[in-house]
């Protein structure tokens, strides 16, 4: 007897390790048009679960959850339409109307619109003009913008990253299992391909323009909340042994109003960030390996709530689909 939703039922065939009798059965119910399972379809494509990740087909599965009206699928096409994930090439143009058709029923894509409206960008969502930025030192190389985004816009993105929200942890290379991170006691959260809204997207954007790097070299922008007395401990941003390095930090400071939690560079700057304000440093020598001058750390809260988000950027392209953290 089989009872409960489609995808109870799958998951329990899953749990029967059948997941070849789960997808059928979430198969059903989609030609059924049971959004539900459309979505989990497509999530599965998305993530490779129960198979390899297929962008593609995942995005056939959305496109008729969201024809049924599923709102949540609504914002996740925008995203993955702005950023090609799936289709050939980013497509700022079209992930906007599909955003105002969204914003017409749905007050969360209504206020993405709103923001996205007050930026001043181009027909690809990339910034019109650029601030000067500040240098606050040269070795190591760190240079401030200030104010580089509105209130707004910094609420936004912790609006984003808010629910999604864990202890930090890295994944443990020698048994590849997530374990607390040894040198950060924070909150982190990251903004992956499926969240990348048109405001994320042309935060970084914004970012890539500031770093003179490409937005493809950027892995997806990681938000951290530092509760009283958490830290980030000195650290480099550099990652040992990999072969496509993070070359540069970009850190938007989200809010300000907090004790403590300065980011602090062993051989440079203490840095009292003002919210929207960005730090940009180079986490690498001329020669590409690892700069032991880069090493920084956030400082303990004393009193309140401090919300950052970083961009870390790599050598080359990096695919954000295959995001791990720690790697
Ligand atoms: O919290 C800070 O000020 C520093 C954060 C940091 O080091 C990082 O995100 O890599
Ligand atoms: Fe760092």
């Amino acid at each position: 007897m089989l009872h409960g939703s489609p995808i109870e039922q799958a998951n329990r065939l899953f749990a029967q390790k059948r997941p070849a009798d789960g997808l059928a059965l979430l198969k059903r119910a989609a030609k059924e048009g049971n959004v539900d399972a459309l979505m989990q379809l497509a999530v599965f494509d998305f993530a490779g679960s129960h198979g390899a990740r297929d962008l593609p087909r995942g995005r056939k599965w959305l496109r008729r959850a969201v024809e049924i009206g599923h709102v949540d699928g609504a914002l996740m096409e925008v995203a993955l339409v702005a950023n090609g994930s799936g289709q050939a090439h980013p497509d700022w143009t079209g992930a906007l109307a599909l955003l105002r058709t969204a914003a017409q029923g749905d007050p969360v894509a209504a206020e993405q619109l709103e923001l996205v409206e007050r930026m001043s960008v181009d027909g690809q969502g990339r910034p019109d003009a650029l601030p000067k930025g500040e240098p606050l030192s040269k070795t190591p190389h760190v240079v401030r913008y200030r104010a580089l985004f509105s209130p707004a816009e910094c609420a936004q993105v912790a609006a984003v990253a808010g629910p999604m929200l864990e202890p930090s942890a890295i994944v443990d290379p020698s048994t590849g299992t997530l374990r607390p991170h040894p040198v950060r006691t924070a909150m982190a959260a990251v903004i992956g391909p499926a969240k990348e809204s048109l405001v994320i997207r042309a935060i970084n954007h914004r970012l890539a323009a500031v770093t003179g790097t490409s937005t493809e070299q950027g892995e997806p922008l990681s938000v951290m909340r530092y509760d009283i007395s958490q830290q980030y401990r000195m650290h480099i941003d550099a990652l040992p042994g990999t072969a496509n390095q993070r070359i540069k930090t970009a850190i938007i400071y989200l809010n300000h109003g907090y004790e403590g939690g300065e980011t602090l560079f062993e051989h440079g700057p203490k840095i009292a960030g003002q919210q929207g304000d960005v730090i940009v440093f180079d986490n690498v020598r001329s020669d590409g390996s690892p700069d032991p001058l880069s090493r920084h750390a956030g400082l303990p809260i004393v009193r309140g709530v401090k919300w950052i988000a970083t961009r870390w950027i790599r050598e080359a392209d990096y695919d954000p689909w295959t995001y791990r953290p720690g790697t």
